[in-house]
């Protein structure tokens, strides 16, 4: 039990430091607002005195003085209240922005495998909304705490000077109060926290039900898949309750404690005034004060609940704050130092052995997904990597782009080790097609100029003219200008690979990595692909490719299965001596003659 509460403390503790470190940065514009709030409490403090020489100089005539003074003091209280706010609502703005933009540089750069380990849609929620929630932090808690805080002190010295015995009263009463809400409070944090992370969940399981509609309807599996969301919407709608039933406990609590007070204390000030303890103007002073005093209190009991949710939500995007970023190794310049080879291969990979996971499972080795994995492949040559599928193909290629770091051995691009190239060095030598030839949503243009930034629409052009996807009927301004919808659902498969090869061919890399960018073509649209990887002279290609026409002309094939290379050398060496590439070739290879 006291363990639970020393955690509870801990958390607490924790809570308020992470919430003063985010709040750092905007620390000029809240100490302002905290200033013109306390000067507003102030004036607010200072209109009682006011009000009672009114109500105790009332029966001499009234003078106008005295009133205007009020007005004059309510006016300017409001327009510095009006100042704060706008203070606290600006801060909070910036921060909301400022988050959002250092959530999004990092995600951008977060290395695969963490951002493997993460559900897409619970990372989008944690930059809006757990970013919107965490904001009230600034806007609606700790400066009005602060200023609440003041306006309590300064008016229970006030009240004090009125009616000490009165004021004993009132402040065990308030006390009381103070205790009863700060206790429900406290639960306020995990009830958030659980909170955010349901609605993490649900985005999570919507963007993935989105995203594969087309297999959940063609496998009828609407109903499963709906009543999976059903449930995550059912948990954040549990979490909302708990949080709406906290709220209501607190509010009504402080509701009825504060009539309950008020009522005792105009009961006995009747009594202190009627024995003469003090004077009528005195009592509505200290009835002011009073309500001075219960508006914090209140309002502390939304802020604690709102807090609640707000640290909630602070703590998850810490938590991704925490994720290191993908390391870019070494500096360009160190890196441009070491000079290339020319007389080395384009792309050499040396005893290199890799594993995706290298925690071991109950004492079983790592299992490795390449294992001393040995291969050249000399500049301008087309090489092929065929084998089963699983035997490590792709996994090749994501070590070259760097997505992944090597267990053991060296790849080399023209005699440099990669590991001493800044990854942003490799990736702008090596342009990927991948697998699933991802397009972005946006333009055709947008898409060609995703790594070709500068690329002008005639250079464009004549890329999608290259792949076939320019007709010489067609406008190319219309054509680049079309829109392929979102992950290019607007295109054909065929169409997604051939805007991924155009994309590629406009990078002017020196190593074009192609998996398998030729699955969806047909005969003369894949003949087309395979003039241009030919026809750059300077170009190496790496390709993975189950068509044989693809492969068959490669300068080099080499031979994967289960991690390992099993042999490499022409189509017809390989044929002539390899039991399992003639086994590819007969059931695997897209083709009705392996020959
Ligand atoms: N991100 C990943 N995390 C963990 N394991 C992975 C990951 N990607 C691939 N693997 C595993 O690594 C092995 C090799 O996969 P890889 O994609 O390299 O095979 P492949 O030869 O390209 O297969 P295919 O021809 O079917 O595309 C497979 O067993 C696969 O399950």
């Amino acid at each position: 039990m006291r363990r639970r509460k020393a955690n509870a403390d801990r958390k607490r503790v924790a809570g308020f430091r992470q919430a003063f470190g985010v709040m750092r940065p905007y620390q000029a514009v809240l100490w302002w607002a905290l200033l013109i709030g306390i000067c507003a409490a102030g004036i607010s403090t200072i209109q009682p005195i006011f009000v009672s020489r009114v109500v105790d100089e009332f029966s001499g005539g009234i003078t106008i003085g005295l009133p205007m003074l009020i007005v004059c003091l309510l006016i300017v209280g409001a327009g510095l209240t009006g100042m704060k706010e706008l203070l606290i609502e600006r801060a909070g703005e910036r921060f909301a922005y400022d988050t959002r933009v250092a959530l999004v540089e990092l995600i951008y750069n977060l290395p695969i495998p963490r951002l493997e380990k993460h559900d897409r849609a619970d990372i989008v929620s944690r930059v809006t909304s757990d970013v919107t929630a965490a904001r009230m932090l600034l806007t609606s808690g700790i400066i009005d705490l602060a200023v609440g805080g003041a306006t309590v002190i300064v008016s229970v010295v006030m009240m004090a000077t009125i009616d000490p015995l009165l004021l004993s009263l009132a402040l065990v009463a308030v006390l009381v109060v103070a205790i009863a809400v700060y206790k429900l409070g406290e639960k306020a944090r995990p009830i958030g926290l659980s909170m955010q992370d349901s609605i993490g969940t649900l985005a999570g399981h919507l963007s993935r039900a989105i995203g594969s509609i087309k297999t959940i309807r063609a496998a009828r599996a609407t109903k499963a898949e709906g009543l999976g969301a059903q449930e995550q919407a059912a948990a954040v709608r549990r979490a909302g309750l708990e949080a709406a039933n906290l709220r209501a406990i607190i509010q009504a609590t402080t509701g009825v404690a504060v009539q309950l007070l008020i009522v005792v204390v105009v009961g006995i000030g009747a009594l202190r005034v009627s024995v003469g303890a003090v004077s009528t103007g005195d009592l509505a002073a200290f009835i002011m004060y009073l309500m001075l005093i219960v508006t914090p209190i209140t309002m502390m009991a939304t802020i604690v609940s709102t807090l609640g949710e707000a640290f909630g939500a602070l703590s998850r995007i810490l938590e991704l704050q925490r994720e290191p970023i993908e390391d870019p190794g070494p500096d360009q310049e160190a890196a441009a130092a070491v000079r290339p080879r020319l007389d080395s291969p384009a792309l050499e990979f040396d005893t290199v052995s890799f594993a995706y996971s290298l925690t071991r499972a109950s004492n079983q080795p790592v299992a490795l997904t390449l294992d001393n994995v040995s291969f050249a492949a000399a500049p301008g040559a087309v090489t092929a990597l065929v084998g089963p599928s699983g035997a490590g193909k792709t996994t090749v290629f994501s070590l070259i782009e760097r997505f992944y770091d090597v267990t053991e051995g060296t790849i080399r691009i023209h005699g440099r080790d990669m590991g001493s190239m800044s990854r942003d060095e490799v990736r702008s030598r090596v342009a990927y097609v991948d697998q699933d030839a991802a397009a972005l949503s946006g333009t055709i243009r947008d898409n060609l100029r995703l790594n070709a930034p500068s690329a002008d629409d005639e250079t464009c052009a004549q890329a999608l003219w290259k792949v076939g996807l320019l007709a010489e009927h067609e406008q190319a301004r219309e054509v680049l200008d079309r829109s392929v919808g979102e992950l290019g659902s607007r295109l054909s498969g065929g169409e997604r690979q051939r805007l991924a090869f155009a994309r590629a061919i406009l990078s002017q890399a020196e190593i074009l990595l192609l998996d398998e960018v030729t699955s969806h073509l047909d005969g003369r649209n894949e003949s087309a692909i395979q003039d241009v990887m030919r026809s750059g002279d300077d170009q190496t290609v790496l390709v993975i490719a189950h068509r044989l026409s693809t492969i068959a002309d490669a300068d080099r094939i080499i031979l994967f299965d289960e991690g390992r290379i099993r042999d490499a050398g022409t189509h017809r060496e390989l044929l002539g001596r390899s039991e399992l590439y003639l086994s590819l070739a007969r059931t695997q290879f897209i083709t009705s003659d392996p020959d």
